[in-house]
């Protein structure tokens, strides 16, 4: 019996790195995403990570409309980088890179889309493959993530007041701190942003807008040393976790 081949398309899998913010709560004269680790930037440390990954198709960064540091990277003309223009917020550089996915470079819906901040320079390579095995049979999408190990408090809103105090503590049991990188279909993430930027829900993360959309992402344990540089003391230790890596002298 003459069987007529069926293509089977297997879903591409991308990178998409949001590195258009300011680093504003770092306070540094350049955006922390550009600032010097070991001799190289901290973006260099999360590009490498996925543009030489045998499973990734490509990368697409989101940059600021008039990013001047990008063009002086080692990475910056990789073949394997592709930029799109960032926004106001995380979220809308995420929408705007996924848009060129799709547009520019020909992402499909069924690929999935690994989202992972260009302020995490150490994750880890097995962390990494562990989130990409998962994703096999997966109905929703992934993300890293660590259980919280202390004890949560809860502040209340004080008026007129400069002292904090504490409302309750949060039972831990069931908590878990959000890492990158965060794992989804290009389409219901697109279709997900979209909705919940309409609604101006500005989601602080991927997970948000598709747990908004009614869906519920699966949470896969990861090392706490994937740390998001956020303020000035972040940076002395993401240079210890990466030495402890090997990955720094
Ligand atoms: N409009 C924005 C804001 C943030 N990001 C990126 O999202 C990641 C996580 O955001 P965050 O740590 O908040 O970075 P900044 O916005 O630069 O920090 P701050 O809020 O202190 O200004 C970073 O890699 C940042 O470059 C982005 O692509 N576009
Ligand atoms: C995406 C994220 O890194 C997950 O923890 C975090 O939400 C980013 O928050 P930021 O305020 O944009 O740094």
């Amino acid at each position: 019996m003459n069987h007529a081949h069926s293509s089977i398309i297997t879903p591409r899998l991308w990178a998409l790195i949001p590195a258009a913010g300011v680093g504003r709560r770092f306070g540094a004269t350049v955006p922390k995403q550009y600032l010097e680790l070991g001799g190289r930037r901290v973006i260099d440390y999360v590009l490498e990570m996925f543009i030489f990954h045998p499973k990734l198709s490509g990368c697409v960064v989101a940059l600021d409309r008039n990013d001047p540091y990008w063009n002086d990277g080692i990475y910056a003309a990789h073949p394997n980088i592709h930029r799109a223009i960032g926004g106001n917020e995380r979220c809308h550089s995420v929408n705007n890179a996924l848009a060129t996915l799709t547009n520019d470079l020909g992402a499909q819906d069924d690929d999935w889309v690994l989202v992972h901040d260009a302020a995490r320079p150490c994750l880890r390579r097995s962390d990494l493959d562990a989130l990409i095995a998962v994703l096999t049979n997966e109905p929703v999408g992934v993300l890293l993530a660590v259980p919280v190990h202390d004890t949560v408090k809860q502040s209340q809103l004080t008026e007129n007041e400069k002292i904090v105090r504490v409302a309750t503590t949060v039972a831990r049991s069931t908590l878990w701190r959000a890492y990158t990188p965060q794992v989804f279909r290009l389409g219901l993430l697109r279709q997900a942003l979209n909705q919940a930027l309409a609604n101006n829900q500005l989601v602080t993360d991927d997970a948000s807008a598709i747990e908004l959309f009614g869906l519920s992402p699966r949470l896969v344990e990861g090392h706490a040393d994937n740390i998001k540089i956020t303020r000035p003391e972040d940076l002395p230790l993401a240079q210890f976790f990466l030495i402890q890596q090997g990955r720094l002298c």
